[in-house]
């Protein structure tokens, strides 16, 4: 056996690795067991299951039917049980915890703030809320000897008719742990263009953002998003695939626009297992992270909802390890660029990725050393 030799890295050591998330749903994190007893002390009688493991099963399934617009229509019920501070609060401390317990040392995790106002809070009471959950899950996972940061992208919802206003709080939160925006929802039908507005006022304030595009919609939505919007990440971006053709020989050629995307450095917020459920790809294997990787576009991994797809950035960077032999370079690889696309300031950045990621590959890169 030579240094050359393929060595998989361990389920536990993928655990252990520092992982960097983007792109995480707060409403779509919930633990089962706490939207049950959050739904007890709201009086909602409509979930589905009234037993955890049955009810993390039930949003799985439901959740798995191959349609966004399905997709999106469990989030229902994570959002009827977050409509007050105590709630909000808890769910974004377990967001927090949980994430840090799973290796997360940064975490953008998004919410469209406008799905929380059903019971009379403010849309700022609902950021307060949440930043402050943020902050005790990350006292908490300290506590536990994990370390991790989170910061908050506020999501307009595009069917909506808020964006502008949500791009405003998001800009009156900057200093105070909103790092960017972001517009979510069913894609078909509703353009990022729709909300222009939104977009050229966060440029105006020098403010960052993310769209969603380039899930359920191909490189049209890509190509608003980013030359009409002026988005700095793109939210999935999968179907950028679209513009990149193999031909049998192994060859590769980009279109104007996967060219510009891989050019610019334009980081693709990939989802693998939420496209399977969405139909954005079959299967894992297939998924386009393969060939993005490969040919060096901006890539990084996400969970998009750990709930609906039972998932965590640990079993995702398995599920790509079994699919294409990736090593703890790889998954360094993944998530420098996923710190390098963070909208935190470049210093820090720079700190997280010299000071925490490398340091922590190169202690898990060595123990075979020590076998
Ligand atoms: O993959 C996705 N594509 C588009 N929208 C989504 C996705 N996942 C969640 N949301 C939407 O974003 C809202 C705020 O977090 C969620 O309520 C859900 O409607
Ligand atoms: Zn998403």
């Amino acid at each position: 056996m030579t240094s050359q030799t393929y060595r998989p890295p361990t389920a536990d050591q993928i655990g252990r690795a520092p992982k960097v998330l983007l792109h995480d749903h707060l409403d779509g994190g919930l633990r089962p067991g706490t939207i049950i007893e959050l739904a007890r002390e709201a009086g909602y009688e409509a979930l589905p299951e009234q037993e955890s493991d049955k009810l993390g099963l039930w949003f799985r399934e439901a959740a798995d039917s191959g349609s966004l617009e399905r997709y999106l229509e469990t989030f229902a019920h994570t959002c009827a049980v977050m409509q007050t501070r105590d709630a909000l609060f808890r769910v974004a401390a377990e967001c927090a915890e949980d994430l840090a317990a799973d290796g997360v040392v940064y975490a953008e995790v998004r919410y469209a703030p406008e799905q929380h106002l059903e019971s009379g809070l403010t849309l700022q009471e609902v950021v307060e809320a949440v930043n402050e959950g943020f902050r005790e899950g990350e006292r908490r996972a300290r506590a536990d000897g994990n370390r991790i940061r989170v910061g908050a992208l506020l999501t307009a919802m595009r069917h909506a008719a808020r964006a502008l206003e949500i791009a405003e709080l998001a800009n009156s939160y900057r200093d105070s742990g909103v790092v960017g925006f972001d517009i979510a929802g069913a894609e078909a039908g509703f353009p990022p263009t729709r909300h222009l507005d939104a977009f050229e006022y966060l440029k105006r304030e020098n403010n960052h953002f993310t769209i969603h595009a380039g899930e359920a919609f191909g490189l049209p939505s890509i190509w608003q998003a980013l030359q009409w919007c002026g988005a700095d990440r793109l939210g999935h971006g999968v179907r950028i695939i679209d513009d990149i053709e193999v031909a049998e020989d192994g060859s590769v050629e980009l279109g104007r626009l996967a060219a510009y995307v891989r050019d610019k450095r334009v980081p693709l917020e990939l989802c693998p297992s939420s496209n399977l459920q969405t139909g954005a790809a079959a299967s894992i294997a297939e998924h386009p992270i393969g060939l993005l990787r490969k040919l060096h576009f901006r890539a990084t991994v996400n969970t998009d909802n750990r709930l609906m797809s039972g998932t965590s950035m640990s079993r995702e960077f398995e599920l790509l390890v079994d699919a294409f032999a990736y090593t703890l370079d790889d998954m360094q690889w993944f998530t420098v660029n996923a710190m390098k696309s963070a909208f935190i300031p470049f210093d820090e950045r720079l700190a997280m990725i010299n000071d925490v990621i490398k340091p922590g590959y190169a202690e898990l890169k060595s123990e075979w050393l020590f076998k």
